[in-house]
């Protein structure tokens, strides 16, 4: 099943039909919000706001394990992740849809792991996004019209705060494309929770490097997301069929993230914290 995970200016989706809120519990704490299950084209979602309904949660205070624990849990195999970013490139101009595949990390005081503390794991993160998944998702809004683009990194920052501009010129200098504050951890989660993760970053700004365009306002975020939402709409909605109908999805390498990424021996495993990870890595857990 597909879960979206909305962004600033994503609360909803459009043309859902059959909708019911249900708040899911998690032994990592509170999600973002409740999950939103419908029907969209026939075929059967669940949505997340990241921000929570009415943006009450700054990126910092978003409680990223309760997220995808709650949507391992709910039953979601694949995450479409719809961010606004900021643009470190000249020809990525605000409405641009990036599909991110790299990130670099630059947060500093997040919950970034469902292990350790008695069950300690390691994945591989060198490919952070799916890249089945993008693939897909690139082909399909090709097909559909909507123009993306294949690849980008991700500056993660902790925000809440804007950049500096020295800051903004340094992400630069280290060729990274568009900034956000909220992919990480929510990406590492994921690929921990063996989940597939895309993630279509929307372009709303161009940071505060642009000579003409020396800062960022969330007036001016809103107002391009705003201009873009229903391009945003109709991408979820393209993708949504042939997202669910792909035959390869079961044998994608990021459903066996966890397959030899456990690291503490058996006998000296931790039982409440094998309790905790029953969702995200009951698969690797129940062989012993
Ligand atoms: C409203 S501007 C800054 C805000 O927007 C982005 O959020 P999201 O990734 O959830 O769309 C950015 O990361 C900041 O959290
Ligand atoms: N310039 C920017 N920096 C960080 N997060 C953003 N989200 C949208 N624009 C952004």
């Amino acid at each position: 099943m597909i879960g979206i995970i909305g962004g600033s200016g994503i609360y909803d989706i459009e043309g859902l039909t059959d909708i019911k809120w249900k708040a899911i519990s998690s032994p990592f704490g509170t999600p973002s919000d409740a999950l939103l299950y419908g029907k969209l084209n026939g075929q059967q979602l669940v949505f997340l706001p990241r921000h929570g309904r009415g943006h009450k949660l700054s990126p910092g205070e978003i409680n990223y394990r309760a997220n995808i624990d709650a949507l391992k849990r709910a039953g979601v195999t694949d995450i479409l992740s719809v961010s606004a970013v900021g643009s470190l490139k000249e020809s990525l101009k605000p409405g641009t849809f990036v599909i991110v595949d790299q990130y670099i990390d630059r947060t500093v005081q997040r919950e970034r792991s469902f292990f350790g503390k008695g069950c300690v794991a390691h994945v591989s993160m060198a490919y952070p996004t799916c890249r089945r998944l993008s693939h897909l998702i690139h082909e399909v809004s090709r097909q559909a019209g909507i123009e993306t683009v294949p690849g980008g990194t991700y500056l993660a920052m902790e925000g809440p705060q804007f950049s500096t501009h020295a800051e903004s010129e340094m992400y630069r200098s280290w060729n990274c494309d568009v900034i956000g504050m909220t992919n990480i951890p929510e990406a590492k989660l994921a690929r921990e929770a063996e989940m597939c993760y895309a993630s279509i970053a929307m372009v709303t700004d161009y940071d505060c490097w642009h000579p003409e365009h020396d800062q960022v306002t969330v007036q001016q975020i809103i107002r391009i997301l705003t201009e873009n939402a229903s391009k945003a709409q109709k991408l979820v909605k393209e993708v949504v069929l042939p997202v669910d109908s792909d035959s390869s999805a079961s044998s994608c390498s990021c459903r066996f993230a966890l397959e030899n990424a456990i690291i503490t021996s058996p006998e000296n495993r931790d039982p409440d914290k094998i309790r905790q990870l029953d969702a995200v890595a009951g698969r690797v857990l129940k062989k012993g």
